[in-house]
């Protein structure tokens, strides 16, 4: 699978680790920054993992900070997106089989990498369900314009 994969500061150490993890597993990685330890703002690498995935470079997009709170945020402010923050496998899973998820969300203050390459893994390996679930997923590409929120 072609796979992109950022982070910010906090997390571009479990970012190495996860892309050398997912090239042994044969798949492609794009890295996509950053690469040190130097203070960065996780926007800047979440828009960019963010249109990876919307102009179809990536099948699959991994997005890592320190809660993985901002990221997952920068990411869904794409509207091709959409971004799960997990931090163990079910959640992974599901994000895929109800939400269809493209976007994958760890932190890396919180999550460890035995727990980071489980919840990939779920992710990775997991179908969108379909179902009663195209139905919800359409409906957070139009979300409406409700009377009382004018
Ligand atoms: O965006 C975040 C929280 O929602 C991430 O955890 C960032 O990695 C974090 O805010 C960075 O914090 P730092 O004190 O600048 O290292």
């Amino acid at each position: 699978m072609r796979i992109a994969i950022a982070s910010d500061h906090a997390a571009y150490e479990l970012k190495a680790l996860l892309a050398d993890w997912l090239r042994g597993e044969g798949h492609e990685v794009a890295d996509l920054g950053t690469n040190g330890p130097e203070s960065v703002d996780y926007p800047d690498y979440g828009y960019r993992l963010a249109d990876a995935v919307a102009n179809g470079s990536a099948e699959r997009g991994i997005a890592l900070c320190g809660s993985g709170i901002g990221i997952a945020i920068s990411v869904n402010r794409n509207p091709a997106c959409r971004c799960a923050l997990v931090s163990e496998p079910l959640s992974a899973k599901l994000a895929r089989e109800h939400n269809d998820a493209n976007v994958v969300a760890l932190g890396a203050r919180l999550t460890g990498i035995d727990m980071a390459k489980a919840c990939i893994a779920a992710f990775l390996a997991t179908d969108f369900a379909g179902e009663r679930h195209s139905r919800r997923v359409d409906k957070l590409s139009h979300p409406p314009v409700l009377e009382n929120s004018r």
